[in-house]
Formats: C-alpha cells, structure tokens, sequence
C-alpha cells in the first residue's frame, strides 16, 4: 500500500502526521467497498487560526483540551487525510448513522493561507465546512470575499456548512485568555501568527446573529461550536453528512437507502456553561477585644429568637449565631425546621412524641402566640424537657417589636427554670463572642447553664478563672471562633438558616441578616432599619451592591 501524504503538508513542518510503520497500514479502501456505506468527502475550510484543525482533532480523535492546553500549542497544521490509513481508531470513529444511513466520513483539513492552492482537496468533495472564528470579525469578512467564492469555483455542487468556531471565547474571561495567549505571541514571529495571537478585544466578539446574517445570505446553514465546551461539534459534522446526502440522492436517486434522510436540522441553543460558585471568604476570627457581634445580641431589629427566661423575661437572640456557637441549639432550630440532624437523631425521635403543653406562657409587650405553627406541625408550645434539660418549651410566635417594625415571625423558647437571667446572659455573650468575663459575679450559674447547653468549652473556662489560670481561655477563644468560622461557612454553603435570598443575574445567593449586619455598614443600614428591606426574604438587582462585599 502507498501511503499519501496529503499536498498541503509536504510543504509545512507542522503538520499532524505521526511516523508511519509498515504494520500499521490499514487497507481502509475496504471502507469504500462496503454495501450501503455513504463515503463522504468534507473539506474544512477557513481563514488561519480559525480553530479547523481542532474541530477536525474533536470528531475524528475525539481529542479534547482545555483551553489553556489548546492557547499554549497553536501552531499552523493540517490534520492529515491519512490518518483513516494507519490509525485504527480514527477509521472506526469515521463510520457513523445518520438518519438510517451508514457513512464513514472522510474529514479533509487545509491551510488557511489565502494565496494557497487548494484545488487538490477541493477535488470530488461532497460538502465543504466553511470555518470562521466568533472573536475574529475579519475571518467572518473573508467568508463572503474570499472563501465561498473559492469553494464555489472548485466545487459548484458541493454543499456548504458555515461554522462559527471558539464559541467559549464569547462567555470567556477574555483578560485571562489574553493573558495565556501572551507567551504565544511572544514566539511568533511571522505577520499571520502575529496577527492572529494578538490580543482579544471584547468588541471583537461576533454576537451568533452576525454569522446567521451571511449564512442567510449565501443560503446556507449555520452552527457554532466549541472544542472547549465540547459543544456544536456532532451537529456539524451530522449535518453535513445530512448535506451531503441530499446532494447525492438528487444525482444517485436509486438509492433507495438515502430516502430517509433529512435536511440539516437547526443548532438547539447553546447553554453557556455555569459560572464557578461564588468564593465566600469568612473574615478571620476578630480580635480579642472586639465586642462583635455582641452588640448584636438583646437587638430586637434583626431577632429571630426570643429566649423566655424566669416565665416573663424575654431576650431578642439570632439563630444563626445560637447555632453555630451551641450544637443543642443547632438540634434544636434543625428539629423546629422538620430537618433531622444526624447527631440528634435519637433525642428527636423523643421529641416528636412530645405532648403539646396545655397553657402558654405570659404574653408580654409586641409578643404574641401564632393561631397556627406551620413549622411545627400543630399550634402551642411543644414540650422539650423531655429532651433537654436546658429548655421547657418551643413554639411559634409573631414579635412586633421595636416599635414602628412589622410583625415577623419568631421562635419562642422557653428556657429551663432553673436558668437566671444574669448568667444566662454571660453564656449567650460567651455564644457570640467567644469569652467570658473573668469578674463574672456568677461563675457558678454559668458553668451550671453551660452544663446544660452541653457548652464545654464555657465550663472549662469557668474552671480555669476558679483555678487562677484564665489566661488559658484565650486559647478557648481563638478556637472558639475557628469553629464558628468553619460552622458559618458550612451554613453559607448549605444555606442552612438563611433568611434571605439575593438574586443575581447568574444564580442566587441564600445569607443570614444577622451576620450581614454585624459585618457590613450597607447591610445594616438595609436590613437593620424599619424599612420594607429589614422583613423582606428575597432581594433582587444587587450585582453591583453586594460584589464588593465578602461575608
Ligand atoms: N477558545 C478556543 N480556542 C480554540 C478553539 N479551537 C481552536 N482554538 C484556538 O485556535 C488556535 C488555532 O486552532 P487550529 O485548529 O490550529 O486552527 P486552524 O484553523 O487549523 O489554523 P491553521 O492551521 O493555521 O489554518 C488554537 O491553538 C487555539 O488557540 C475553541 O473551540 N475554543
């Protein structure tokens, strides 16, 4: 067998050819010979760099890239025509069915240069793929002026493909893509490499419309592919085998195999890929002495919590920082919200057989009893001190406070009796802040609340101000606030508790109130305030607001 090497690469050092042995030949000239098999002739065509070896590599050698593999390498290259010879797979992957018909398709790749003479290739094609490049507007010119005139004269009767190629680039970060072309441009020393790696400008990108007009014109079908996004590459390909065929059952119309096919179908919409999740960047733990977000705590503004202690003393708190501070207030919040957690499986188990409690406690200022409890599945408090001995009784309720805000619904939990308010107070500040007064009058009360919030850490600082050694705690502090920081981020990421919703242009964002206010000025001043923003759960249109922001 002679193997051929195709016109275009005796003259080019580059081209895509590996050593050729004797026992790799392939006498693929039994392709030809096959009963029923449609032999297809497709010839890519196009102006330099336009991405026609690539989309030839894509459906014949399946080969895929990323991009910054694919911007690293180019170097002009035919794909050679022989490869159908002496590569196994590149045959097999050649033989396709297209509306019933078998083909095998013979992709023919070619130099862009447009003094070239291409008439060897042009010769016997049964369609031409006419490529041109979406973020290079003078290769969609050329289409027009140079290339379809050419395909017209060497081939009158070969149908034509029009294919906007790269189309990654037009969702692309055209900075980095630049500057991974950079070293590219570097090396290239010649005015058509130089010209055709010179840097993407984002005016540059052909919108599909641009490519669809002078498909229109020239009567001919239109597609767009990516070998990045692995997108558009067999709908080309098929419809051209589809072109093709028609074109052969006009002239060969006895061949009743070729009655099924169809004309080329219409590319579906092109989905661009989805944008990495946003990078949420949890501030380091605040120093020692800040009081944040302490200051947040007894806030009615932003409450989703009231904490009833001693049957009339009510205390405003927040969810989100009760239970990423306190794992039985997280099982407690995760239960109230029907989500079972996994530690808590058991306790919840007993929960659920709970009896409702006959009266409700004291109703005082703007707190009122809600008629029906959604969450919890049925109306009144719900009993837990079969569950925990740190509290009585949870249910649903609607806090009008402060005065001018609107009524918004709460959890009411009533804590055990036996907790005063005084050191309840220092545990919660300890569940903010991470650090207990050393002159805490009621060291005792504390450690005995911790106890029962099952707060280790605050029990053992407590021990260590009665052993004289408080300045052990620091350490608890510091990794008291790497715990939270590790606990917020996982609620961020799950949007566990989250009370509000931001709705991007590209996806939406689930957050808490209370950490955006104790973080962020913008956000306070938002959410903080009597305004329709404090209660709403969803806020739109806020690209430019909140990309600045880290939370
Ligand atoms: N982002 C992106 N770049 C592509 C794609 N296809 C090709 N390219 C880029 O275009 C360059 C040229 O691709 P080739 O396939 O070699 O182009 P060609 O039309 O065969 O070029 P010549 O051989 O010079 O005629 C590659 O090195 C890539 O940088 C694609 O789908 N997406």
């Amino acid at each position: 067998m002679i193997v051929r090497i195709p016109y275009k690469s005796a003259c080019q050092p580059h081209f895509v050819f590996p050593p050729l042995y004797r026992s790799q030949l392939l006498d693929t000239d039994m392709d030809y010979e096959r009963p029923n098999v449609e032999t297809i002739k497709c010839v890519v065509v196009g102006d330099n760099a336009v991405g026609k070896t690539r989309l030839i590599c894509a459906r014949a050698c399946n080969a895929t890239l990323t991009q910054y593999q694919l911007l690293a390498t180019h170097v002009p290259t035919v794909w050679a025509i022989d490869q159908y010879r002496v590569c196994q797979e590149v045959l097999e992957r050649s033989r396709d069915v297209v509306d019933d018909v078998s083909v095998s398709l013979r992709l023919w790749d070619t130099f862009g240069d447009h003094h070239k003479d291409r008439r060897f290739a042009y010769g016997r094609s049964d369609v031409v793929v006419l490529c041109f490049s979406i973020a290079n507007p003078n290769s969609l010119q050329h289409v027009q002026t140079m290339w379809y005139p050419e395909i017209k004269h060497f081939c009158p009767r070969a149908p034509v493909i029009l294919v906007g190629c790269q189309l990654d680039l037009r969702y692309a970060d055209l900075e980095a893509v630049n500057r991974a072309r950079r070293p590219l441009a570097r090396l290239s020393f010649c005015f058509v490499c130089l010209n055709v790696i010179r840097p993407i400008r984002p005016q540059e990108i052909l919108p599909p419309e641009k490519g669809r007009e002078v498909a229109k014109e020239l009567g001919i079908p239109y597609y767009e592919t990516s070998v990045v996004a692995q997108c558009g590459i067999k709908e080309v390909f098929d419809n051209a085998i589809r072109s093709a065929l028609i074109s052969r059952r006009h002239l060969q119309f006895w061949k009743s195999h070729l009655r099924s096919v169809r004309k080329p179908l219409p590319q579906a919409p092109f989905l661009p890929p989805r944008p990495p999740p946003p990078v949420i960047i949890v501030p380091d733990p605040p120093a020692q002495s800040e009081d944040h977000p302490g200051h947040l705590l007894e806030e009615a503004s932003c409450a989703d919590v009231v904490l009833v202690v001693q049957e009339r003393i009510r205390i405003y708190a927040h969810r989100i920082y009760l239970s990423t501070a306190s794992s039985k207030f997280c099982d407690l919040f995760l239960m109230e919200d029907g989500d079972p957690p996994s530690q808590a499986r058991d306790p919840l188990l007993r929960a659920s057989s709970f009896d409702a409690c006959e009266g409700s406690e004291t109703e005082g200022g703007g707190l009122r009893t809600s008629a029906s409890d959604g969450t919890l599945g049925r109306e009144g408090d719900r009993d837990l001190s079969g569950w925990s001995r740190a509290f009585e009784s949870i249910r649903s309720g609607v806090l009008e406070e402060p005065p001018g805000y609107r009524a918004r619904r709460v959890t009411v939990v009533k804590m055990d009796s036996s907790v005063r308010s005084g050191p309840f107070r220092a545990v919660l500040k300890y569940l903010y802040t991470g650090q207990l007064d050393e002159r805490e009058p009621e060291l005792m009360e504390v450690a005995h609340i911790a106890e029962l919030l099952e707060v280790f850490d605050l029990r053992m600082m407590v021990a260590n101000i009665l052993n004289r050694e408080a300045f052990m705690n620091q350490e608890i502090t510091r990794a008291f606030h790497v715990r939270r920081s590790n606990r917020i981020k996982e609620c961020l990421t799950k949007g566990i508790f989250s009370d509000v919703t931001f709705v991007l242009d590209d996806g939406s964002i689930n957050a808490h109130k209370p950490l955006l206010i104790s973080g962020c000025d913008w956000m306070a001043a938002m959410f903080g305030g009597p305004f329709l923003e404090s209660s709403t759960s969803e806020v739109r249109n806020v690209k430019s607001f909140v990309a600045p922001l880290s939370l």
